[in-house]
Parts: structure tokens; sequence; C-alpha cells
């Protein structure tokens, strides 16, 4: 659709006369004469729309300014005097930032100067881009930051000062900042102090851990706010009406990479800048009608719970704990007896080994709920209908992972269910049954390369709604509920029983459920997906390479 003409003059770019227009859909600019569709002024800056000239999507605009006197941009962020050439003698010009994609995912901040003759016309062009922008109402202007300066190499604050606020202040986003003092100030703090009315949206700098303390504390303030019961297993819950911005500044940031595509500061602050909404499932879990915590990356018991365990240890490690603690725990080769019981996910939402992965704007996630959850009530279906009926599985497992996304981290780009989706309302269901080491090892290290993990005879995965997981002891023991138990009765009963059995592997050990980096206190838990409860400033990963016009040329 041809989009109204807005603006048009004559200004030079790079030295360069051009025909400059502006309309609701982008800023363009073309070398004044030049037919040939082929050459743009000076250096590229973006890509050429259908008429042959670069432009700008106001949707990535992030702000004008007019630039000052006897002072020209040359590059991104540099402001230098340059000699002037006789076109660009008039010193009335304004420069324009702009989102710049790079390599892998990656944005940066681009620049452009476009040079007047007077300054009149200057101050209509400033003014004229900027009405444009302020009719982005999905762009927040009011912020309210968390940073954790504990997180992954301690560099939370640093990466704030330097990489991000520069960027909030340039697109005129105001900000409360709180640098935390303990963990769980910033869940605590949101769950009963925040004044969330005065804010657009949430920020956390840090990782995985620090995430998941913002979204129990925003969860858990909207569902007190609305009256409802998180404690009830079954219950609805209300989602979130905050957008939260991850500033990726942890050790592992799976859920920064994997809505993002990389887990770079400068990317996710400009995809926050920019307004990006991006809806996110979110599982809760339960022991009994006991509200433990949400997850929305892994749940993970043996292998990874073990891990976690050991690596918590190992906190002053830094990043590196997690090789350590791998490596240690796979040696160790620990398996666990227990029984899965689980409700499929309707067929509609495709499978754990489909080879199509969530990406920006993905068909399974915006399908209308009811397709995703299937039209039929599961009372109604029939024994012989598979779907919708509970279904369980009794072994000794390695592992049992439940990815609810892909869980794509810098040590799995593709992640542990490179298919799963960020907002379709299931979790993925991986069980790695007791194998040999070697086998083992085969499928952890395809999480590290483009081969299929799932591809073993070991290994299952499902696509499900809910999941409830009992480990064998807690099944063959009814005396031994332990509920109520605390860490060290559990440990006391625990090692009792290893001793009882010296040669462990021993399959009546318990592991821990790793809960997004957190360590769980139970290990029978009911898991329940709730189907995009909060929304991230994100975009899902996006398709096209660097150099494919991101926008349909046609809307320019
Ligand atoms: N001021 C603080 N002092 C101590 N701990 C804190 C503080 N602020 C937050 N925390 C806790 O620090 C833990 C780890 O934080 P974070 O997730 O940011 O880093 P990480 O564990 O290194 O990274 P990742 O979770 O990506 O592996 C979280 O559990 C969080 O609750
Ligand atoms: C012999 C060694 C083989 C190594 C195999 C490498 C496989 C890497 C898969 C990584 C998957 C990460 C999933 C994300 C989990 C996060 O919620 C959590 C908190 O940040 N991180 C970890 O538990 C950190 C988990 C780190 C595990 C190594
Ligand atoms: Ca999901």
């Amino acid at each position: 659709m041809e989009q109204k003409l807005l603006l048009s003059s004559q200004l030079s770019v790079h030295n360069t006369l051009c025909e400059v227009t502006l309309n609701s859909a982008a800023l363009s600019w073309r070398p004044r004469g030049d037919n040939t569709h082929k050459r743009a002024a000076g250096r590229r800056y973006g890509p050429l729309n259908a008429a042959g000239s670069q432009y700008v999507p106001v949707c990535e605009i992030i702000s004008v300014q007019e630039t000052e006197e006897d002072c020209a941009s040359t590059g991104v962020g540099k402001w230098q005097k340059v000699p002037q050439t006789p076109v660009e003698s008039n010193q009335h010009a304004f420069t324009v930032s702009y989102v710049e994609r790079t390599q892998k995912h990656r944005w940066r901040c681009g620049e452009v100067t476009l040079h007047c003759t007077d300054r009149t016309l200057c101050l209509q062009w400033v003014q004229a881009i900027r009405e444009q922008l302020s009719l982005l109402t999905i762009r927040p202007k009011r912020l309210l930051v968390y940073i954790n300066p504990y997180g992954g190499k301690h560099h939370g604050k640093r990466i704030y000062e330097q990489k991000v606020a520069p960027i909030f202040s340039r697109a005129s986003i105001s900000t409360d900042v709180i640098v935390t003092e303990w963990a769980n100030h910033a869940r605590d703090h949101l769950k009963t102090e925040a004044e969330l009315k005065k804010y657009d949206g949430v920020v956390c700098v840090g990782g995985d851990g620090m995430f998941s303390e913002i979204i129990h504390g925003l969860i858990s303030r909207t569902q007190s706010d609305s009256g409802v019961d998180q404690n009830l297993s079954d219950e609805t819950l209300i989602p979130c009406s905050l957008r939260i911005g991850i500033i990726p500044a942890g050790s592992t940031d799976c859920i920064c990479y994997a809505t993002v595509g990389s887990n770079d500061p400068v990317t996710s602050a400009l995809h926050i800048v920019v307004g990006d909404s991006q809806p996110m499932d979110v599982c809760s879990i339960h022991h009994n009608n006991t509200f433990l915590r949400y997850s929305v990356s892994l749940l993970g018991y043996g292998f990874y719970g073990d891990v976690l365990t050991d690596s918590e240890r190992k906190r002053w490690m830094g990043p590196a704990r997690y090789d350590i603690s791998g490596v240690k725990t796979f040696m160790s080769h620990r398996y666990y007896e227990g029984t899965i019981t689980f409700l499929p996910a309707d067929e509609n939402v495709g499978t754990p080994r489909d080879k199509l992965p969530c990406r920006t704007g993905c068909n399974i996630c915006s399908l209308p709920s009811a397709d995703k959850q299937g039209s039929r009530d599961e009372e109604s279906v029939s024994d012989t209908d598979r779907k919708g009926v509970w279904q369980v599985i009794r072994g000794k497992f390695l592992a049992i992972n439940a990815a609810c996304m892909s869980c794509a981290c810098p040590r799995s780009p593709k992640g542990l269910s490179p298919s799963a989706h960020l907002a379709d309302g299931t979790v993925d269901l991986i069980l790695v049954r007791r194998c040999s080491r070697f086998d083992f090892l085969r499928h952890l290290l395809r999480h590290t390369n483009k081969d299929d993990q799932f591809d073993y005879p070991f290994v299952e995965v499902y696509r499900v709604r809910q999941f409830h997981f009992t480990p064998r002891y807690e099944e063959t023991n009814s005396e031994l509920d332990l509920r109520e138990a605390d860490g060290s009765g559990r440990k006391r009963f625990f090692s009792r029983i290893c001793r009882e059995h010296p040669a462990c592997n021993c399959s009546l050990v318990h592991s821990s459920w790793n809960c997004d980096g957190e360590i769980l206190p139970h290990a029978a838990i009911q898991v329940r997906v709730h189907c995009q409860l909060i929304k991230l400033f994100a975009r899902g990963i996006e398709e096209h390479s660097v150099f494919e016009e991101p926008y349909p040329l046609s809307a320019i």
C-alpha cells in the first residue's frame, strides 16, 4: 500500500545531494537524478527499497536530534569536526539514530546525518520525524530497572551504565534504577512495594536467576491484586500487563538468547526502545496444593539438577562453575527411578521432533488458544483416543528435562529442545533413560552441534500441557512423605539409604529439580503450562539474515 508523503526536501547525505522523503512508514533518501536504482548516497546505511532508495523504517528510528554546529557525524557513536565540502558547507543538520542489524542477530545503533540549507528546514524535519515517533505508542517511556551486581562475572552495573543507560537516554526513556542488595530483593520489591502503575515495563540486568526473581514478583503481584490464589494448581492465572526486558549479565542468559537470538546488552536495549513484545509461556510447579515456583526455561531432574547442586558450591568461579560441575556430574553417571504422568498437547502445536523452530511471528504461537488446546473436553475423549488422556511412563532416567522454550544459549546454540515454542502453551518433556556413559556423552554433545539429540533409542520426547513426576522412593514408601521435611531431614534419610546401598549409582538416591537455575526443595512435583502469561521486550529470533530486507518493500 502506498504511504502518504509527509515531507520531502533536497538534503545532503554524506556529501551527496539527495531527495529525502518521510512517510508514516520510513525515512528514505536517494542521490538526486540517480535513476539507476543501484547507487546510494555515500556509505550504505541500510537496505534499498523498491524505488532504489536507502531507507530506515520509522519503527526502527531510535531518535532524531539537531546536530550541533561545527559538528558532523562521521560514524556510529563518534562525533568529530570534519572538513567541509561545498554541499555540506551549511552547518544546519540533524542526525537520525536507528537500529542497524549486524551478524548473529545483534543490533547496533546506526546514525545518518542529513544537512539542510537553513535551520527552519532542519527543525521542520526534526519535528516531523519526532511526530511520527510519538505515534508509536507501544514504545516504553518509563521503566523500572533492577540490576544484580553479582550475576555472571559481576559486570551488571557497568554493563548497564556504559552500554544501556546512554541508549535509554537517547530514546528519551526515563528510568528508576534499583541495584539489588540481597537475593530476592527485586522479587519482594515487585511483589509488595513497587508502584507499578508508574511504569511501562520492568528491566532486569542479570542472568536467568535474576529474570526468575522478576517474574515471581510480577506474577505473584498480578495474582494477589486480582484475588487469585496461586497455591491452587488448577487456577487460571491472570497474565501480567507489564513487559519485561532482559539485559544479559548472567552465566547462561538462556532466556535472553532464546527470545532475542543473542546475549548482547545493546541488542536487548534496542529491543526495549522499539517496544517489541513477545508473549511467553510459564510453567507453574506445585507439590500437592502448595505452590513452589514458576519456570520459563529448563526444569531438569537428574543430570541438570545435579549439575546445579554441585555448581552452587562453586559460585565464586562465575560462569565456569557449570563446565566443572557438568564434567563432574557426567562422570558420576547417576540415574534415578520414578514415574512421569503427562497430558499430551494437541497435535496442532506440532511435536518436539519438528524441524521448524519458533521464530518471529511464529504461526504455532499465533494460533488462537482454542486451537492450541484442542476443542475437546478431556473427560469426553474415548480411551482409544490418546490425545487429552493422561499417559504414564515408568523407568530409570539419567535426565528428565522439561523445556518450555528452546533453552538456546551460548553453550547450546540450538538449545535443549530446538523446536520448542515460546508461546504455544506447551512444554517439551525429554526423558533420557539409563544408557551407557558413552551414549549419554553422544547425546549431550549433540546439544552443542547441529545433530539431532533426540535420535537415540534411549531418548523419548513428548510435547505436553501438564505433567507430574513421582520419584520411586515416594511411591513405594507412603510413610516417607517428605512434604514437610526440611533440607537436613532429607539429607539424613538419604544418607541412610546410601549407606545401605554402597554400590550407588543407587536408584534410590534422589536428585533435585533445576528450575531455571534454582534448586527446588521437592522431587515430587506437578507442572502445568500457562500459555502466554508474561510478555517480554523481544520479538523472538528473526528469520532473515543481515542483508535481507526486514520489511515488505511495498510497505515502505
Ligand atoms: N544483591 C544480590 N546479592 C546476592 N544475590 C543476588 C543479589 N541480587 C540477585 N541475587 C541472586 O543472584 C542469583 C544469580 O543471579 P543471576 O541469574 O543474575 O546470575 P547467574 O546465576 O550468574 O546467571 P544465570 O542465571 O544466567 O546462570 C539469583 O538467584 C538472584 O536471586
Ligand atoms: C560432559 C559435559 C557435556 C556438556 C553438555 C553441554 C550441554 C549444554 C546445555 C545447556 C542447556 C542450558 C539450559 C538452561 C538452563 C538455565 O535455566 C540455567 C540457569 O541459567 N542454567 C543452568 O542450569 C546451567 C546448565 C549448564 C549445564 C552444563
Ligand atoms: Ca512453550
